[in-house]
C-alpha cells in the first residue's frame, strides 16, 4: 500500500472549495427518484440524466471534487461512446464507486440492518480500479427508534465498514466509511447525538483493530439532527456546533477529510448547516460534502425527463454546488442564495 498516494487522493476529495456528488443510487433508489419526477427508469435514462450532470460547467470543474457511481455508471458510456469515467475525469474530477450490495435484515434485531457485500469484495475492487475507480464507498445504516439501535447493529456494521476500509486500501483504494444514523423518527437532537457518538467511536475502534490507515480514508457522516418528526426542531448553528462537538471527540485528526451526507434534509438547509459548522472552523480535518439528493433534487425536478429542460437542470446543478463549494469555506450567505438562484 501507498499511503501517501492515498492520502492525495483523500485529500483531493475533500478540498476546500469543493465536494462530492453522490450519484451512486442504486436501482430501487434511482427508480424513487424518477418515479417522483415522472421518468421511466431505463437504463438509457439513467445514463443520459447522469451524462448530463457530468458535463455541467463550470459546476464540475470548480465545485465537484470527485463523483460516487453505481456498478451500472462506470461501465456506461455517453452517448458520443466516450467512457463516462473519462467524462468525469476531463473535467479534472475523480471518479469513484460505491461497493456495498444494500442493507438487508439483521438477524434477531428486528427493524434493523446490516449492510452486505464483502464475499468477493477484493476482486471487486481490482475491477473497479482497472476501470478506473480512486475510491470507493459502502453505506452503514443505522436507525434510532424504541429500543433500537443495538449493540449488535451497531457492532455488526461497524466491523463490516473496517473490513471493508481495510480491503479497499489493500488494493490502493481509499475508502469512503459511511456510518448514516437516519434522521427519520420524532427522537431529539440529544439522542441523535449520543446515537452518533456511540457508532463513531466504535467505527474508529474497528478501523483501528483492522489496521486501517486514517490518513487514507474520508469519514461520510450524518450530520446531528432532530428527527424529522421531533415536535423540537433546533437552529441550524445549534446542528452545527452539536455535529461539531461531536466529530472533536470521535474523529481522530489524522483523518484528512469528512464529507457529510445529506440524508432527507432540505437542499439549502444542507447547505446552511455545513457553511455554519465552516464558519466555527479550526478543525485538523477539512468539512466537505458528499450529497446525493441535496444536489440532485433541484436538477430533477427542472429535468424531468425532457431534453429541452437540460440547460436549466444543469444550471440548477451549478447552483446547488456552486452553494455547496461556498459553504466548504464557510463564505456561504441567504443572501447569496437568493442572488445567485
Ligand atoms: O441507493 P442506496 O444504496 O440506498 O444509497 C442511498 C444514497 O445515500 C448516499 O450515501 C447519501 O445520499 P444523500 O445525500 O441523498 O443522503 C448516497 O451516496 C447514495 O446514493
Amino acid at each position: 500500500m501507498d499511503l501517501a498516494a492515498l492520502n492525495k487522493v483523500a485529500t483531493a476529495m475533500t478540498q476546500p472549495g469543493k465536494g462530492l456528488l453522490a450519484a451512486d443510487e442504486s436501482s430501487g433508489t434511482i427508480k424513487k427518484r424518477f418515479d417522483a419526477i415522472g421518468v421511466e427508469s431505463t437504463e438509457e435514462n439513467r445514463r443520459d440524466y447522469r451524462e448530463f450532470l457530468f458535463r455541467t460547467e463550470p459546476a464540475m470543474k470548480d465545485r465537484i471534487s470527485g463523483v460516487i457511481l453505481f456498478d451500472e455508471t462506470i461501465r456506461q458510456k455517453a452517448a458520443d461512446g466516450t467512457p463516462l469515467v473519462k467524462v468525469i475525469e476531463a473535467a479534472g474530477s475523480i471518479p469513484g464507486i460505491k461497493v456495498d450490495k444494500g442493507a438487508k435484515p439483521l438477524a434477531f434485531c428486528p427493524g434493523e440492518t446490516i449492510t452486505e457485500g464483502l464475499d468477493g469484495l477484493r476482486d471487486r475492487l481490482i475491477e473497479y480500479r482497472e476501470l478506473g475507480a480512486k475510491f470507493c464507498k459502502w453505506r452503514a445504516v443505522i436507525d434510532i427508534g424504541a429500543g433500537i439501535p443495538s449493540h449488535d447493529a451497531i457492532n455488526a456494521n461497524a466491523h463490516a465498514l473496517a473490513r471493508y476500509a481495510a480491503l479497499c486500501q489493500e488494493q490502493q483504494l481509499v475508502p469512503i466509511v459511511e456510518p448514516e444514523v437516519l434522521m427519520d423518527g420524532d427522537h431529539t437532537i440529544d439522542r441523535c447525538e449520543g446515537v452518533t457518538m456511540w457508532t463513531l467511536k466504535t467505527v474508529f475502534m474497528e478501523l483501528y483493530y483492522a489496521k486501517v490507515q486514517l490518513e487514507g480514508m474520508v469519514l461520510k457522516p450524518n450530520m446531528v439532527l432532530p428527527g424529522k418528526k421531533c415536535a423540537t426542531q433546533v437552529s441550524d448553528e445549534e446542528i452545527a456546533e452539536t455535529t461539531v462537538r461531536v466529530l472533536k471527540d470521535c474523529v481522530p485528526a489524522s483523518v484528512p477529510g469528512i464529507a457529510f451526507l445529506s440524508g432527507g434534509q432540505d437542499d439549502v438547509e444542507a447547505t446552511a448547516r455545513l457553511d455554519a459548522m465552516n464558519r466555527i472552523g479550526g478543525f485538523p480535518w477539512h468539512l466537505s460534502f458528499s450529497y446525493g439528493r441535496a444536489l440532485q433534487h433541484a436538477p430533477q425536478v427542472a429535468w424531468s425527463g425532457k431534453a429541452d429542460n437540460v440547460a436549466a437542470a444543469q444550471a440548477a446543478f451549478s447552483h446547488r454546488a456552486e452553494m455547496n463549494g461556498l459553504a466548504t469555506l464557510g463564505e456561504w450567505t441567504a443572501d447569496i442564495e437568493k442572488k445567485a438562484a
